[in-house]
């Protein structure tokens, strides 16, 4: 029988995206299909760029093909972050709240490093330090006593560092300044960093918050719509139980819990490469168990991943093919998959 479009895309409905459970012609994933004798040209729109599966359902896509009598098979992946049906900010598809229990636990660490590793993966993506009490990005990325200017609407414009937009509150109050914020206070920043800041066209706002569960994460959830909240951890027990709390909160104020990070997983030792759970092992993937929701990775322990930040130039830009970084990409794409079934779930069966 010849190879036909409609052969290709009768099969191509045996593939399924595994993480949505469906196939990629209901879906709408597949956009091209070019027939040239037996050589089978595709292009594939996945829900993120950040796609963890692409790799498995290239094959899967292949296996599909081939025993059409396909000779060669060539898929080509495109698409963007799905956009949701109300935007939370305009220009804005989604706000990813990066909480936990406590503080030192690495959660600014993590949120710098994960909206890196989504931008390295193709989305536009911008950073807000919510974290008033103990701001820490302006540092990490080595915008310290930057100035901020507005545009022409008067809108404050976010500093740019490695492809993304960040914005902490270190740039807006002087550092070292004692600031005790009120509720008020603090409801009208918070405001003011979603509603009076020109963030332009992004896929994710990745927000980092203070640690603990309060009025910041409150007023969040008030003040927009956040697509969901990571809660960063690390392995031992008594951690745990803050980070259950965080996950409460988030709960509290309906944001749904996209996933557990767990940080300082094991030490990596600088001389050998070997790994030592120091804090002990687990501990990040039963909290996901046992929250229910999923396990985005663990980052190791490491010295180069402490002095890049300091540094002023987080692991994935100072060292991008290293263990560090490497954990921080696998776990970006788990998240941005966990935010596309969302969007999924939300939509319309068709
Ligand atoms: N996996 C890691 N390996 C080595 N050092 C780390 C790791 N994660 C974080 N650190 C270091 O630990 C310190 C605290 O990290 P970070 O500021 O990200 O924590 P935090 O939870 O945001 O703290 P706070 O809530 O107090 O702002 C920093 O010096 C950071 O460089």
């Amino acid at each position: 029988m010849a190879l036909t479009e409609e052969r290709v895309l009768e099969a191509l409905r045996t593939v399924m995206d595994p993480e949505l459970g469906r196939d990629l012609v209901s879906l709408g994933m597949v956009k091209e299909v070019r027939l040239e004798g037996t050589r089978v040209d595709l292009l594939v729109y996945l829900t993120t760029p950040a796609c963890p599966l692409k790799g498995q359902i290239e094959a899967d896509i292949r296996r599909a093909l081939l025993p059409l009598g396909a000779s060669e098979v060539r898929v080509r992946f495109g698409g963007g972050v799905k956009a949701p049906e109300q935007y939370p900010i305009p220009g804005v598809k989604h706000v990813v709240a990066v909480g936990s229990g406590k503080g030192g636990v690495g959660k600014s660490t993590a949120a710098a490093n994960l909206a890196l590793a989504l931008r390295g993966e193709g989305a536009q993506v911008g950073l807000l330090d919510a974290d008033l009490y103990g701001p820490s990005q302006a540092k990490m990325f080595g915008l310290e006593g930057q100035r901020l200017r507005v545009d022409e609407n008067r809108k404050i414009l976010p500093l740019e560092a490695y492809g993304l937009k960040v914005l902490s509150i270190a740039n807006i109050v002087p550092p070292g300044q004692a600031m005790v914020w009120r509720g008020p206070i603090l409801h009208g920043t918070i405001r003011q960093f979603l509603e009076e800041v020109s963030w332009g066209e992004l896929d994710y706002l990745v927000v980092d918050l203070p640690p603990g569960t309060g009025d910041v994460q409150l007023s969040l959830a008030q003040l927009t719509r956040v697509s969901g909240g990571v809660i960063v951890t690390t392995p031992q027990e008594v951690a745990l139980i803050d980070a259950e709390r965080a996950a409460d909160m988030f709960h509290k104020v309906q944001v749904p819990v996209l996933g557990v990070l767990e940080n300082m997983s094991s030490f990596l030792c600088p001389h050998c490469g070997q790994p030592t759970p120091i804090f002990g092992e687990g501990g990040g993937r039963r909290l996901a168990e046992r929250l229910r929701t999923r396990f985005l990775g663990e980052i190791p322990l490491t010295l180069p991943l402490r002095e890049s930040g300091d540094r002023g130039r987080p692991i994935l830009v100072e060292a991008p093919e290293g263990p560090e970084a490497e954990a921080f990409r696998r776990a970006a794409r788990e998240l941005a998959a966990a935010l596309s079934v969302q969007a999924f779930i939300a939509l319309p069966m068709a």
